[in-house]
């Protein structure tokens, strides 16, 4: 859908250079989702593997974040192959609606109430990040600890919209329960992709 060098917005990779491909195409369906534009993967344009990875590797960066859309819809084996063979990190933002496919430096799981996480994916998640739309997300966000590994990091992340509510509470709990950590979507703060 668009590819675009900034600056990891969220999350433990938090500040660091990366090159970003949205690929099209997601049926999870939230209803905050702050890409609608992502879910229809015809409306746009397709581009090859070696066009995706000759963009990505146009600048000093080698950090690599596949997100969408859910990009777990595409088979992401070759692709991935493709950038590790020219020297790249690859990161994933999922759902973790879908198997897992690819070969991958950080994975990042977000679950979400309109389709469940796959065990599997959970199980392998360097990074769980919860969106905290309302007070039952935390009790949700704990359900969700139980399925990752031991070594899994624990984010608390506000829906944009409900920030200036839900942040008060995300403050107290990360207080009351500090294996959790604070994300934000510091690019939106920044005004940047
Ligand atoms: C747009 S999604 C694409 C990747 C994948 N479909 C997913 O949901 O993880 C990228 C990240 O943005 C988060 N996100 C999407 N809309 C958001 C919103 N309104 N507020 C906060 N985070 C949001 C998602 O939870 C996910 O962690
Ligand atoms: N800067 C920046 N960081 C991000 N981290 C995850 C994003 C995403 O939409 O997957 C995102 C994004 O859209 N921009
Ligand atoms: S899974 Fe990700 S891309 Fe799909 S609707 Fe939810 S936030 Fe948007
Ligand atoms: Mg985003």
């Amino acid at each position: 859908m668009e590819q675009f060098y900034t600056i990891q917005g969220e999350g433990y990779n938090t500040g660091r250079a990366a090159y970003f491909l949205r690929l099209g195409g997601c049926d999870v369906g939230c209803v905050w989702c702050d890409v609608k534009e992502s879910w229809d993967a015809d409306a746009h344009p397709r581009v090859t593997i070696t066009d995706m990875v000759a963009a990505a590797t146009a600048h000093a960066g080698r950090n690599v974040v596949i997100t969408g859309g859910e990009p777990l819809m595409h088979d992401l084996t070759q692709l991935t192959a493709a950038l590790h063979a020219a020297g790249c990190q690859n990161w994933i933002e999922t759902s973790g609606a879908y198997p897992l496919t690819g070969e991958w430096d950080w994975i990042c799981v977000s679950p979400k109430k309109f389709k469940a996480p796959l065990p599997s994916v959970l199980a392998q998640a360097h990074e769980l990040k919860i969106i905290v739309f309302n007070k039952s997300d935390f009790q949700w966000a704990e359900q969700h600890a139980a399925l990752v590994g031991e070594h899994t990091r624990l984010y608390l992340q506000p829906e944009w919209s409900k920030a200036p509510q839900m942040m008060p509470l995300i403050v107290d709990y990360v207080k009351e329960n500090p294996r959790w950590q604070v994300s934000l979507q510091t690019h939106k703060y920044l005004d940047i992709p």
